[in-house]
């Protein structure tokens, strides 16, 4: 593998804006490409006051992809951007690469690069190649001795025919390919992505994520990515860590949460099975699939439970007289999982933080979670064009 280390090959250095002779801006330390240690931020004050990101700490290792998950309003923007400075946390400290982004933020970002809100500002007038010798300058980058190494990307991307046109002429599926593009003109080691295949065609959503990780693998870049479409974080990411109301309620590999979570998939058929009882049903588990036979002849229901919730489930279905036609076990997907840990599905919004009394941050028990659904939901998300909010 081929560590990406800021610096095209045959390029010149990255800009440097400290000589701090304890971090000389090479990334080829054992330090983690992103550690964020105790982060909090709170936006408004007393009755009005958001805990949008609640004392969350993690490392990522160079060369992994990691998901970044949670309902809507469970914090994933907020966090994203007070790792990259365009928030400044109230507390806790972030480092990328080892370099203190508040004590030296042009270094620490100089490896740094994002796409956010699925796309990313590129100039439209300008062609494909002129967007990304652009970003490649502005990552501290010769854009001659990048040039190569652009025309692979394009080629990689499908969009070295387009090179030459204008931004504005290509489809929106294009248009964002170009973003990703650019995003990596500078030879950034590690990329911010968030929500990077909205509106993407299967085709070009396919193209993006087989880039993602062949650019993990291969060059050792390391990606964190946020985004509502379970499928694309199943396929693209080694690691999950699921935020909700602020707070991590899971950080594990994907196969890890697939195969040893909590979450166990029952699929059970009955002739006793009617629209009334589904919808009791649904107000106490988790339910991930379910549907009324059209025949009057019952329904079939899929249920994502821990091993506490397989006796309350048979137990419920026991006192509701439901006799049962057939049960296998299914298996639970990385949406089964994210809906058994956040109670909520992935379009959903969050509930806010439910206190001081759930000590793990896990949302209280099941039926704790579902009444926080109805609660009031936080001030909608306002997105800055840019700069530090405090
Ligand atoms: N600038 C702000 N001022 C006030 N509240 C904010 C601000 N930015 C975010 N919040 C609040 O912080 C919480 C977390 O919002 P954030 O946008 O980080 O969540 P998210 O997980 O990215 O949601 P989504 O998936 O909808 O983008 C929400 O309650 C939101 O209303």
């Amino acid at each position: 593998m081929t560590a990406r280390d800021g610096r095209v090959p045959g390029g010149p250095p990255a800009s440097s804006d400290d000589p701090d002779p304890a971090t000389d801006g090479s990334t080829a330390t054992t330090d983690p490409a992103v550690s964020v240690a105790g982060v909090t931020k709170r936006f408004g004050a007393g009755d009005e006051a958001v805990t949008a990101v609640d004392d969350v700490s993690f490392t990522i290792e160079s060369g992994s992809v990691v998901g970044l998950l949670g309902p809507n309003g469970a914090g994933k923007t907020t966090l994203i951007k007070s790792i990259l400075g365009m928030v400044v946390p109230d507390e806790g400290e972030v480092h990328v690469h080892g370099i203190d982004v508040r004590r030296h933020p042009r270094r620490a970002y100089a490896h740094v690069d994002a796409m956010l809100e699925g796309a990313r500002n590129d100039y439209w007038r300008l062609t494909v190649r002129e967007n990304l010798r652009y970003f490649a300058t502005i990552g501290g980058v010769d854009p001659d001795s990048a040039e190569p190494y652009h025309d692979r990307l394009l080629d990689r991307l499908d969009l070295l025919d387009k090179a030459d046109t204008p931004v504005r002429k290509l489809s929106r599926g294009m248009k964002q390919k170009v973003s990703l593009a650019s995003a990596l003109a500078g030879n950034a080691s590690v990329l911010f992505l968030d929500e990077p295949t909205l509106g993407l065609d299967v085709e070009s959503s396919r193209t993006l994520q087989r880039e993602l990780r062949r650019l993990a693998e291969e060059e050792g870049l390391t990606v964190v990515l946020s985004s509502h479409d379970m499928d694309v974080i199943e396929t693209v990411c080694d690691r999950v860590i699921i935020l909700s109301g602020g707070r991590i309620v899971a950080d594990d590999s994907v196969e890890a949460l697939l195969s040893g979570g909590s979450a166990h998939g029952l699929a059970i058929t009955s002739q006793d099975l009617d629209t009334d009882l589904l919808a009791a049903l649904r107000d106490e588990f988790t339910v991930t699939d379910a549907e009324v036979f059209d025949d009057d002849s019952g329904g079939r229901i899929a249920v994502a439970v821990d091993s506490e919730g397989v006796y309350d489930l048979f137990g419920r279905l026991r006192s509701a007289g439901v006799r049962l036609d057939r049960i296998r076990s299914v298996e639970v997907d990385l949406e089964d999982v994210f809906v058994d840990l956040t109670g909520i599905d992935a379009g959903e919004p969050a509930p806010e933080s439910l206190g001081d009394d759930d000590p793990g941050g896990h949302g209280g028990d099941d039926s704790d979670r579902k009444r926080a659904r109805g609660e009031e939901q936080p001030t909608p998300v306002h997105r800055p064009d840019g700069g530090s909010e405090s």
